[in-house]
C-alpha cells in the first residue's frame, strides 16, 4: 500500500492543520470558508479544483453564494490520510 494512503486518523491530522474539525460518525475533516462575493469563491474553487486533479484526491464540497464547505477524507481508505492533509495545507496556502 502506497505511504501516503495509510489511515492516520481525524485527531491526528488536525494536530497539522488550523481551523479544521472533525466530522462527526465518519473519519473526515471538515472547513467552511467564507469570502467576499461569488466570484471571489468559485476562484477560489477552481484553483482547488486543478489541485485535487493534479493529486487525484478530490473535495466533497459545496457552494452557497460567498460559501465554501470542504470535507476531506480518502474514499479508498476509509477515512483521514496524508492525502487529506497535504490537501489542506494546499487549500490554507490559497487564503
Ligand atoms: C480512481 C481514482 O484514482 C480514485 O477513485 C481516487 C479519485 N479521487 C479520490 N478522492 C478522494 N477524496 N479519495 C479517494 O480515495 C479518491 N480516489
Amino acid at each position: 500500500m502506497k505511504a501516503e494512503l495509510k489511515l492516520i486518523g481525524a485527531p491526528s491530522a488536525l494536530l497539522l492543520l488550523e481551523g479544521w474539525s472533525a466530522v462527526e460518525s465518519r473519519d473526515a475533516i471538515q472547513k467552511t470558508f467564507v469570502f467576499k462575493d461569488f466570484n471571489e469563491a468559485f476562484g477560489f474553487m477552481c484553483r482547488v479544483a486543478l489541485q485535487a486533479e493534479k493529486m487525484d484526491h478530490h473535495p466533497e464540497w459545496s457552494n452557497v453564494y460567498n460559501r465554501v464547505s470542504i470535507t476531506l477524507t480518502t474514499h479508498d481508505a476509509h477515512g483521514i490520510t496524508q492525502r487529506d492533509v497535504s490537501l489542506a495545507v494546499f487549500i490554507d496556502q490559497l487564503i
